[in-house]
């Protein structure tokens, strides 16, 4: 039998856990998410008395066995570090570091996350969205809530165009928030108007291969997925579930690369170097890999403005009559002032 237990965070990668009835204290490394909540068999669930020694006595270690997605980050998955990475403290440092310096100099400008079904958009957005102390919208739900059904429903029910309208409605209306964390539908890139939506904020891809997409989306079922529970004729009826997700996400990829390559920034999923069984690189990876990228950018960006502003202008020949120079600021308030 398992217990839930909700998780309250501290600072760094620690985190308090108790259960509904405050009768089970805990810590526990933190993923770097908030909120999180754990399914931790009942054996963990004994009564706190107070004092570090019952504290230390509780199954730490079967807690992070049971934890999702719970791992651990080889040095090499992380761009730009120059020291290796012990645990997800660390990590947790760094990328607070990071996401202070960025939250300055995005000036409350709001991220948008574009990607693939299952490239962890919602994952990761949370992820940065927290560090960045943004809130986080995620685009489907909010789809979900006004149709007061699943996309899976919407789908079968009304068809693909009804949830277009529906997600541009949503993006629309999204549109005046600022500085938030906006995971899209999968789907949302292809259409125009969308990109309008989005033209305020720093739109970014997160980008994989099919084959770690469909592993991903396989994991979690195809049923709330339904583009790529249909078969459009790319593999036969009999081929294995993975063979047809990964050659149905090769389609829908190739139709939308265009449109994700649009994005102002494209951040890659796998593990780096690349594992032929890859899921891909944690989340807390892929969300430190986002900040990293973001901050070079919008560094080089202040650069380029600076240097754009850094010219001088040389007359050579006679102006044509209809073009003339304009007095500088100062020549023109020293004219007004000898009139
Ligand atoms: N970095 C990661 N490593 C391993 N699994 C991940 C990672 N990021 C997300 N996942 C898992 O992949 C699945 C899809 O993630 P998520 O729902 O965040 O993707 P999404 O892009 O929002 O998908 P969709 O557009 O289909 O809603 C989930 O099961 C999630 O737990
Ligand atoms: O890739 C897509 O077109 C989709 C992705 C999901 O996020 C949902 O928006 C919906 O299932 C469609």
């Amino acid at each position: 039998m398992n217990v839930l237990l909700e998780a309250a965070f501290g600072r760094h990668d620690t985190c308090l856990l108790r259960d509904s009835s405050c009768r089970c204290f805990v810590q526990a490394s933190s993923p770097l998410a908030h909120n999180h909540r754990w399914k931790i068999p009942l054996l963990a669930r004994q009564p706190f008395r107070g004092g570090t020694a019952n504290r230390s006595r509780l199954p730490l270690l079967h807690l992070e066995a049971q934890q999702r997605r719970a791992r651990t980050v080889p040095r090499a998955q992380i761009e730009g570090l120059d020291e290796p990475i012990a645990d997800y403290g660390v990590l947790t440092q760094k990328m607070q570091d990071l996401a202070a310096e960025v939250q300055g100099q995005l000036e409350g400008t709001s991220i948008y996350l574009v990607g693939m079904m299952g490239s962890g958009k919602s994952t990761v957005g949370r992820l940065v969205a927290s560090a960045l102390k943004y809130p986080f919208l995620d685009s489907d739900t909010l789809i979900e809530q006004l149709a007061g059904c699943t996309i899976a429903d919407i789908f079968r029910e009304e068809g693909e165009e009804s949830f277009r309208e529906l997600e541009s409605q949503v993006l629309q209306e999204l549109m005046p928030f600022k500085a938030v964390v906006v995971s899209t539908g999968g789907g949302a890139v292809v259409k125009r108007q969308n990109w309008g939506y989005m033209q305020h904020g720093v739109v970014v891809w997160l980008t994989g291969s099919p084959e770690l997409l469909s592993r991903r989306a396989l994991r979690d079922g195809t049923a709330s997925r339904p583009l790529l529970s249909q078969n459009n004729g790319e593999t036969p009826q009999a081929a294995d579930e993975y063979t047809a997700a990964v050659a149905r996400m090769k389609n829908i990829l190739s139709e939308r690369h265009h449109a994700y390559a649009m994005a102002d920034l494209q951040i890659p999923l796998e593990t780096s170097p690349s594992d032929p069984g890859d899921v891909g690189a944690a989340p807390a990876v892929v969300a430190y890999r986002l900040l990293k990228a973001m901050s070079d950018r919008l560094k080089r960006d202040a650069t380029e403005r600076e240097a754009a502003k850094d010219f001088e202008i040389k007359q050579s020949g006679e102006l044509p009559e209809s073009m003339r120079i304009m007095p500088s600021r100062e020549e023109s308030s020293s004219i007004e002032r000898s009139e």
